[in-house]
């Protein structure tokens, strides 16, 4: 049967993806990797300048982002992390990682204890995902709660996107309500995205 709608087609890039994580994926390579990109985000002039950051508990096909949190913190940058409220992300201020506890997925998320930011207020925001393309455009794990915040977030708001450049796709397939990145970071490169028009 023929594929023909964009939703239809996201499904299928997105079981793609997923399986190549499955296959492309070992733990040594994760944390080599990990420590790359790590690097290449704290030393770029935006992190360095951006006093509020938006970061989340990476998944084990993700790359780590333990090691941005304690250099976020060293450097005195409040560091938000999301929780998920029905379709919504909410953004809560994180100190220590005893501030985090199981929830949603198993993800790690704010305790009831922290304290709500608004996402207006970020200067910079870590946007998870399962591929991306040179356009700068995602492709998410599917409740569009990235894609919500995003569409609400003034433009001063840094996105960036953390990935294994194995998820790098040439075309990913976009709907309307589809947010880009600014700056993608794979162990490889970072690519900074220029708008056509
Ligand atoms: N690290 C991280 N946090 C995030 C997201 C994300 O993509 N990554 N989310 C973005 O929206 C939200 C949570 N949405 C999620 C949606 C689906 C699954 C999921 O399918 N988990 C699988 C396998 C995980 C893996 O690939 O390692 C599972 O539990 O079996 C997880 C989170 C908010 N926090
Ligand atoms: N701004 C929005 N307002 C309302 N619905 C939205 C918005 N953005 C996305 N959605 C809905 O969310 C669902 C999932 O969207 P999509 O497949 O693009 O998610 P995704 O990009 O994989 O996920 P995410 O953004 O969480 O990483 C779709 O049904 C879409 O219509």
């Amino acid at each position: 049967m023929a594929i023909t709608t964009s939703y239809s087609l996201k499904q299928v890039q997105r079981r793609l993806l997923k399986s190549k994580v499955m296959g492309c994926l070992r733990e040594e390579d994760r944390k080599k990797a990990s420590i790359e990109i790590t690097h290449r985000l704290c030393s770029h002039p935006v992190w360095q300048d951006a006093r509020v950051v938006s970061l989340y508990s990476s998944l084990p096909s993700e790359p780590d982002t333990s090691d941005i949190f304690r250099l976020a913190k060293a450097s005195k940058k409040k560091v938000l992390f999301p929780k998920v409220v029905g379709k919504q992300l909410l953004f809560f201020e994180v100190e220590k990682k005893e501030d985090l506890e199981k929830n949603f997925m198993g993800i790690m998320e704010p305790k009831a204890s922290c304290i709500e930011v608004l996402s207006q207020d970020m200067d910079l925001i870590l946007v998870p995902g399962i591929g991306f393309d040179r356009q700068g455009q995602r492709l998410g794990r599917g409740l569009g709660l990235y894609d919500r915040c995003l569409s609400t977030l003034p433009s001063k708001v840094c996105r960036i996107g953390l990935y294994f450049s194995f998820q790098e796709i040439h075309k990913i397939y976009t709907e309307p309500h589809d947010q880009r990145l600014d700056l993608i970071i794979t162990e490889k490169e970072l690519i900074r995205v220029v708008l056509r028009s």
